[in-house]
């Protein structure tokens, strides 16, 4: 009993809001014990924390404190953590964190801070003035940052006689054809200031000034660029799995349909100079200053860029997706998560294999992967803030016995089948893990898409940017006014039908946009927000559809796209072939 007394006294226990609020007025230094309710505070450092506080022996400076997760706000993103955490607060503002019981760590920590906090004291020592540490879930942040710092951005300026001059077109494509992504991008006037910012380099010119009224005479282009990811082996070392509409197709064409461009060395600058376009647009490829500039642009960019970063893969196994699937999709819903894609699959063992090891050692194995493989699974991509966590703690462990003994409110639970014993529901392990099953159950896949001559340069603006709001990445893009090869290349399906001539006739009246469009599911993806081939109907069926909005006739409607995975594989390959993607 006495020892119990002590350790509250070692330890004030804040388990609400308003107490924590307070323990932030605490003078010195506040060594923060994050504990989750189910296991309670760690009992392994209580005994580090005693000898200390005996041994520094400064109580006016030195606090320790318990703290609940799930009872304090502030401390969400560390709830369901299994480690214990460890945050230390100066003067109420949390500038330091440890994962895990890591006792010298944690010992060496205190140690310093209290050091420093007598020196400051004695007037031997300014503050010293540490940043306040960001309270967002670790796991997300470190794979987020890892993959934001390997990812290198350009930002790119189009001066306003490129775009008036319509030029901006044929920058966008020579920027994608070198391998590049445009990751986002934005018409605007310029202000002053920001020009002056961005040029600030050649401020010292003499003509600057006339330069500066140049660029603020009308709408510039600005966008971020990135180079394009190799494609990576797929997940677990499987092959993924082509969609049952490739089954015409050769293994060789069906890797044609889904490759990606070659990643090109040279800088973004050297390659505009070399295409005699540097002097219509403006690269910073500076590190620190595309960052800066992200900011000033695109001040959304990063958080969206992290958001992407934080998609999960989902999996509802194919007794619960047979009998339960509407309560289960309803649930995703009302807890916030949105689903990017979803797909039906029927596995086949190796899958279920991979998505049920953990189960490897278990009776009921060879049961599992019978079930898993017996009918189709429902596969999903969701995305919500904190995602990774909230659908682990949302669907509970893997097993139901485990599950109703510690967490009976679980999906685990409530969706339990008699046939296993099981959790009904999957979800990735890590981010990195489930990029890897996304790339893998939801393959990108390349369409051919054209833009016809009668659609005006506002009008294709606007079907560029349907085109990038609906997913798809423009992978390859070319203007050019296509001849009579050019056109058969695309059109070789309907040679000899009797309108083939009008189709012709009509090509040849001005350039066309040709491009490679990627994203799963790309060519139904693609043909739906085409909508109908003609404009009238699809006014009536599909009114938001591209054909609605811009076709003017059965001709004269817009745009086109491949029918099938052949027709994509050989047009993208007749337009763009592999060996000299700028050539035909
Ligand atoms: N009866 C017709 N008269 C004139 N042009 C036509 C006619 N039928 C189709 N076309 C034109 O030929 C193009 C290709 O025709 P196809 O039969 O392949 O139609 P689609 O597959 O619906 O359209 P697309 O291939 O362009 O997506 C159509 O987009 C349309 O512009």
């Amino acid at each position: 009993m006495a020892g119990k007394k002590r350790e509250i006294q070692l330890q004030a226990v804040i388990n609400n809001q308003s107490l924590w609020d307070e323990m932030l007025q605490n003078k010195g230094l506040t060594v923060i014990d994050v504990y989750q309710a189910w296991c309670g505070p760690c009992k392994a450092m209580q005994t580090l924390f005693r000898k200390l506080k005996n041994e520094l022996n400064e109580d006016e400076i030195l606090h320790f404190v318990v703290a609940e997760a799930d009872s304090i706000v502030t401390l969400q993103s560390f709830r369901d953590k299994c480690e214990p955490i460890f945050l230390f607060s100066v003067n109420g503002k949390i500038i330091a964190k440890i994962n895990g019981a890591n006792a010298p760590l944690v010992s060496k920590k205190i140690i310093k801070l209290i050091n420093e906090e007598r020196k400051i004291a004695a007037g031997e020592l300014v503050r010293p003035q540490y940043p306040e540490i960001a309270f967002v879930d670790t796991e997300d942040v470190v794979e987020a940052s890892h993959k934001n710092n390997d990812k290198l951005y350009n930002m790119v300026i189009i001066k306003p006689e490129a775009v008036l001059t319509g030029k901006s077109i044929e920058i966008k494509e020579k920027i994608i054809g070198a391998g590049y992504v445009i990751e986002t991008e934005d018409k605007r006037m310029l202000t002053e200031e920001q020009v002056r910012d961005f040029y600030s380099g050649i401020a010292y010119q003499p003509d600057f000034e006339d330069f500066v009224s140049l660029m603020t005479s009308g709408q510039s282009y600005i966008l971020i660029t990135s180079q394009r990811d190799e494609q990576e082996p797929s997940w677990e070392g499987t092959v993924p799995n082509p969609e049952t509409e490739s089954k015409e197709l050769s293994e060789d064409q069906h890797e044609m349909a889904t490759s990606t461009v070659t990643k090109k060395q040279d800088s973004l600058q050297e390659y505009m100079e070399r295409q005699h376009l540097s002097e219509f647009c403006d690269i910073e490829e500076n590190k620190a200053n595309v960052n800066k500039f992200i900011d000033i642009f695109f001040p959304d960019f990063k958080s969206m860029k992290n958001i992407k970063l934080g998609r999960i893969m989902a999996l509802l196994r194919p007794d619960l997706f047979q009998k339960r699937k509407e309560d289960v999709l309803n649930i995703i819903q009302d807890e916030g998560f949105k689903i990017l894609m979803q797909r039906q699959i029927v596995l086949s063992k190796e899958e279920a294999q991979t998505l049920c090891k953990e189960h490897k050692n278990e009776d009921y194995y060879e049961n599992l992967i019978e079930n898993m493989t017996s009918g189709p699974s429902l596969a999903l991509v969701l995305l919500r803030d904190n995602g990774l966590q909230h659908w682990k703690a949302l669907i509970g462990p893997s097993t139901v016995e485990e599950a109703k003994e510690c967490f009976p409110e679980s999906l685990c639970v409530q969706f339990a089948m008699e046939s296993l014993p099981i959790n009904q529901l999957y979800g990735s392990v890590s981010l990195e893990a489930a990029e890897k099953e996304i790339e893998y159950f939801f393959p990108p896949q390349n369409v051919l898409g054209l833009i016809k001559p009668h659609v005006t340069h506002e009008q294709r603006e606007e079907i560029l940017n349907l085109i990038k709001e609906n997913g798809f990445e423009i992978t390859q893009m070319k203007e050019l006014l296509l001849n009579e090869e050019q056109a058969e290349a695309i059109y070789f399906k309907i040679k000899q039908k009797h309108f083939y001539k009008d189709i012709l006739e009509q090509l040849s009246e001005a350039p066309s946009l040709v491009m490679v469009l990627t994203k799963w599911n790309a060519i139904s993806d693609w043909r739906r927000l085409m909508g109908p081939t003609d404009p009238n109907e699809a006014k009536l069926l599909s009114p938001d559809s591209i054909r609605a909005r811009f076709g003017q006739s059965v001709l004269r409607n817009a745009v086109h796209g491949s029918s099938n995975l052949y027709e994509a594989t050989e047009t993208i390959n007749r337009m763009f072939p592999p060996e000299n993607p700028e050539e035909i």
